[in-house]
Formats: structure tokens, C-alpha cells, sequence
């Protein structure tokens, strides 16, 4: 087998690596197309006018793609984080594969969606494009530092105000969207509770404590050690402001959920990677021992199955009667659910 590749494959793929491509029936000429793989950026809707000057900019002609709105093929030797297009918000990098994720989602103006594993964010800003400003998107990941990069770029694109952000562990997050609150919106204002105000990047002395805390007691990126989702932003028309914490955190049983909630779920859950060329490809630099421990080793690849099943039922769970939930990974090889 690693012969026969070795004629179609410029990447020196690892005999272990080529043996799992065979076990899962993929080609592993796939992964030597690195010239010729497409590249793909998403011009914000609105941005429509500066397509010209960001063709200058980066010397080259965008080619749309009939197929999804505001998408279009890059060459792949043209970088875009240095240019004043990407720095100023007008364009972000998202492949494809992941506008197709989104759009399947048909989402309508006044949806409630959740966006089960959300950080870094190019799947929730295209969501928050799609959805204009009705509706909600509540964004869940259990990567504290992953979702404040998702933070930076919902205030960079300019596209928060109807989201908000939960650091939490999305097999057992339970939160309903805020929409069913609207009518005790008042009753807190009149019980005179403390309600949540304007979301601001400088965090009250309370919240800085609370914070401290949860870093005393150990908690981490890791999903066992999270306790209650943590919400570190919230927009202006995401429902919150003005809510209090009990009617935020408020929890209904499995049977209300099936009309209390999500429109629309997206399961974009963790893996191995191996289904992305180009993500394979960087391991020529990152070493290949280390492609055997992320996307080879069995228990990891183990674990990501069950953590996978657990999104998924929870997603399941989370979305309302008659809505659509859409599974997505960039893993080729089986996911080993049903
Ligand atoms: C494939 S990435 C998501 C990419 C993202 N949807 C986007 O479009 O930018 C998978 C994410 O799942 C998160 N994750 C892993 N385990 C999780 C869990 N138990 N609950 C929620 N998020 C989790 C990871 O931190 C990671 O950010």
C-alpha cells in the first residue's frame, strides 16, 4: 500500500497513518493535492461595494461559488491575515465544507439556534449573518480561551448583538433559549432582582471574583471539571439584558424542551481532523509522531467517539419539535455512531 502511495503522494504519510486511510476505505492521493486543494474566504454581507479593492489588495480575482452566498475560491498560495481587508472585518477564511454545515441549517429570520461546539466562530458568524437581527444564537464551547478568541470575532465582524457565549460542556449543556423568558422580563425589573445590564468587556468586581474562584477551584478547558455555564458575553438583543440570573440559568424538564427549545442545532463536534487536507498536510511541520497521537491513537480516537455521541444526543435533545439539527465533522474516517 505505502508503495503505491508513494507515487501519488508528495507528503511522506506515515506507514500508520497510510494503514488507516486503507481500514477506512480513503485514498491517500487526497492528501497530496496541496496546490491544487481551494481555499476559501466569506466577504461580509454588506462589504459588496470594497470586492475590487480587496482584489487589488491581494492580487488575485475572486471567483465566486455559485453555491453558497458571499463565498469565493482563493488561490492557495494567497494569504489574507496581513491584509487591510481582513483586519478591518470585511473577509474571514471558513472552508466550504463549512458554509455547506450552515447552510443546511435553513435558518429563517427569528430562529433560535445553538451552536453546540462554536469557538474559534467562522460557522456561528455565518449563522449571525444568515440570521440578521431577529432571532438568537446561544454559542456553547468548553474552551475558555478558544471561545474568547469567538468573542474577538463576533466584536471584530461587528455581529454580536444577538448572541451570547457560554463556556460549558456541551453534552450536558441545558439552557433553553431566552425567548421563553420575554414575559418574566418585567416581573424581575418589578422584584427588583439584580438583572444583567449592557454587557462590557470590563467585568464588575463581582465577576472578577466569581472568575478568580472557579480558577482557585481548578477549572479548566477541561470538560470534567466544569461546573455551570459560564457566560462571558452577551449582546444587546441576545435576550439577556434585563434578565436575571435565575431566569437565564431557569432549567425545564426533557418534555418542555420538545416546545421550549432550539429552532435550529448545530453539532460541529470535536475530531481527529484527518477528513481536512490541509490540517494533514501541516503535520510535514509538526512532526508525524505527533499526527500518531491526535488522529491515531486509539483511545483518543475512542473517546472523541463517545464525546461525539454524547453532542449529539444532547443537541437531539436541546432542539424543539419540528426543528433541524445538523452533525458535522472534518473526520473521514468512521465516526462509529449509528
Ligand atoms: C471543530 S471545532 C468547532 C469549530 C467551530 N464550530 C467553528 O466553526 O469555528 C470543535 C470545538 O469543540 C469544542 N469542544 C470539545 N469538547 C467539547 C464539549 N464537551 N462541549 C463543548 N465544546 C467542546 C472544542 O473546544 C472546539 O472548539
Amino acid at each position: 500500500m505505502a508503495e503505491q502511495v508513494e507515487d501519488v503522494s508528495t507528503l511522506p504519510l506515515p506507514d500508520a497513518f497510510l494503514d488507516f486511510l486503507r481500514r477506512n476505505g480513503l485514498d491517500p492521493s487526497i492528501y497530496a493535492a496541496s496546490h491544487s486543494t481551494p481555499r476559501y474566504i466569506r466577504l461580509k454581507p454588506g462589504c459588496e461595494r470594497h470586492l475590487m479593492e480587496i482584489e487589488a489588495e491581494i492580487k488575485c480575482k475572486l471567483k465566486e461559488v455559485s453555491w453558497l452566498p458571499y463565498f469565493y475560491y482563493l488561490s492557495p498560495d494567497v494569504g489574507i491575515a496581513r491584509t487591510k481587508a481582513y483586519q478591518e472585518g470585511k473577509i474571514y477564511g471558513i472552508d466550504a465544507a463549512s458554509g455547506a454545515a450552515v447552510l443546511s441549517l435553513g435558518i429563517s429570520p427569528g430562529d433560535h439556534v445553538l451552536d453546540l461546539c462554536t469557538a474559534p466562530g467562522a460557522k456561528l458568524c455565518m449563522i449571525l449573518d444568515l440570521l440578521g437581527c431577529s432571532g438568537t444564537v446561544t454559542g456553547v464551547d468548553v474552551s475558555r480561551h478558544r471561545l474568547a478568541a469567538c468573542r474577538t470575532m463576533l466584536q471584530k465582524y461587528t455581529l454580536g448583538d444577538c448572541c451570547r457565549l457560554f463556556v460549558a460542556d456541551g453534552t450536558t449543556f441545558s439552557l433553553i433559549p431566552v425567548r421563553v423568558c420575554l414575559n418574566s422580563k418585567s416581573s424581575a425589573a418589578e422584584e427588583q432582582l439584580e438583572v444583567y445590564k449592557e454587557w462590557t468587556p470590563r467585568r464588575s468586581w463581582k465577576e472578577r471574583k466569581r472568575a478568580a474562584k472557579t480558577r482557585e477551584n481548578g477549572a479548566s478547558q477541561f470538560f470534567s471539571q466544569i461546573q455551570d455555564p459560564e457566560l462571558i458575553f452577551y449582546g444587546h438583543h441576545s435576550g439577556v439584558v434585563g434578565l436575571s440570573k435565575c431566569e437565564v440559568y431557569q432549567s425545564v424538564n426533557d418534555h418542555e424542551l420538545l416546545q421550549l427549545g432550539y429552532d435550529k442545532v448545530l453539532v460541529d463536534a470535536e475530531c481527529t481532523h484527518d477528513g481536512s487536507i490541509r490540517h494533514i498536510q501541516k503535520f510535514e511541520q509538526w512532526g508525524w509522531t505527533t499526527l500518531q497521537r491526535r488522529v491515531l491513537d486509539a483511545e483518543r480516537t475512542d473517546f472523541l467517539t463517545v464525546l461525539q455521541l454524547k453532542l449529539l444526543a444532547n443537541g437531539f435533545r436541546l432542539l424543539k419539535v419540528g426543528g433541524s439539527l445538523v452533525y458535522s465533522t472534518c473526520r473521514f474516517a468512521s465516526t462509529g455512531i449509528p
